[in-house]
């Protein structure tokens, strides 16, 4: 089975307001409330991909029964903690451009956290965890690398995508697949990059620092994956971008969808930047017939 973890899930509020200015009363034309959080997103695409998973993490309040009701209406499967306070709402502002205000959530406390690390303590080699998203107030900056240590320990593999520079304590671990954004993989190694042969060498280090795999996604242009038979590259498909948030967690699923089938590791590269890229073309987390559209679509160049 598959577990996706999500500390600090959301209500992804999603608004239009057709020219926005700061500083005047401002109209919606669209609003949509979707249960968000990028384990739950992770999730949500599995099931449209027809893949079953069991959705981990802390849910409170008024906004955490929206959120575990939304998704028993989608008939995913939840093994939430219940926790004090409301768990937290998202802005996300579409106009020219897009605006996003995320919430700060609730307080986690230890009891919650050892209620966590018992429902991990019992999965086994067979199943594998994703991990991704935002640490929630009143939780350590090292509790990844605490989980991550956990479940390795179990032989229990797992998915790690995270912006933080702890990513990089995670990786003697072995992870199956970390996600960084171009972004992420310049904060981490505290630089910058003008073009994707700067990247290379960088996604070849976090290959030898210990991860299997390394989807380096860089928003339009595509991805590419770093892992030790190469690096291959897969050029951003062409469509009408609706939305970016999600997109990331999309690829995650595409990609983990295929490996828990036991496919090969490029049909889970294709199926990852169809994900990805069927997401940024929707209003919400695309539905798996579009994913499914695409990924003939994707075309690897292996690099090196
Ligand atoms: N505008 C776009 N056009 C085509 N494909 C896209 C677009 N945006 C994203 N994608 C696809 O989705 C993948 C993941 O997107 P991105 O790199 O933006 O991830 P991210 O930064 O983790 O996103 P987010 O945090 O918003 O979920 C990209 O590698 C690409 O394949
Ligand atoms: O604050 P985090 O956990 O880093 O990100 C949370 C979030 O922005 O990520 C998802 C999109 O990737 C949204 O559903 C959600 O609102």
């Amino acid at each position: 089975m598959i577990y996706t973890v999500t500390l600090n899930p959301a209500i992804d509020y999603v608004i239009r307001v057709p020219e926005f200015q700061v500083d005047q009363l401002n109209k919606t034309t669209e609003e949509y409330k979707f249960p968000g959080g990028k384990g739950i997103n992770v999730s949500r695409i599995l099931k449209n991909l027809d893949v079953e998973s069991i959705n981990l993490g802390f849910v409170g309040g008024f906004t955490g029964s929206f959120i575990r009701n939304k998704l028993s209406e989608e008939r995913l499967i939840t093994d939430f903690i219940e926790v004090p306070g409301d768990t937290r709402i998202n802005i996300k502002l579409k106009s020219d451009v897009e605006t996003e205000i995320n919430g700060q959530g609730p307080t986690i406390e230890s009891v919650h956290l050892h209620a966590l690390k018992s429902q991990l303590s019992d999965c086994t080699s067979s199943d594998l965890i994703v991990f991704s998203g935002s640490i929630p107030k009143g939780v350590s900056e090292d509790i990844y690398t605490e989980l991550v240590q956990l479940v390795s320990e179990l032989n229990i593999p797992f998915v790690v995508d995270i912006s933080s520079e702890k990513l990089l304590d995670i990786l003697k671990f072995s992870p199956t697949l970390i996600k960084p954004n171009h972004h992420e993989l310049a904060d981490i190694f505290n630089t910058s990059f003008n073009s994707f042969e700067e990247m290379i060498p960088y996604g070849q280090k976090l290959v030898a620092m210990g991860a299997e795999n390394v989807l380096l996604s860089m928003g339009k242009d595509g991805a590419a994956l770093f892992n030790e038979t190469g690096v291959y590259r897969a050029p951003g498909l062409v469509g009408q971008l609706k939305n970016s948030v999600g997109s990331g967690d999309s690829m995650v699923a595409g990609f983990v969808s295929q490996l828990s089938q036991e496919k090969e590791i490029l049909e889970a590269f294709k199926y990852g930047v169809a994900s990805g890229s069927a997401t940024a073309f929707n209003d919400d987390l695309a539905p798996g017939k579009d994913i499914l559209a695409l990924v003939e679509k994707v075309k690897i160049n292996k690099l090196t």
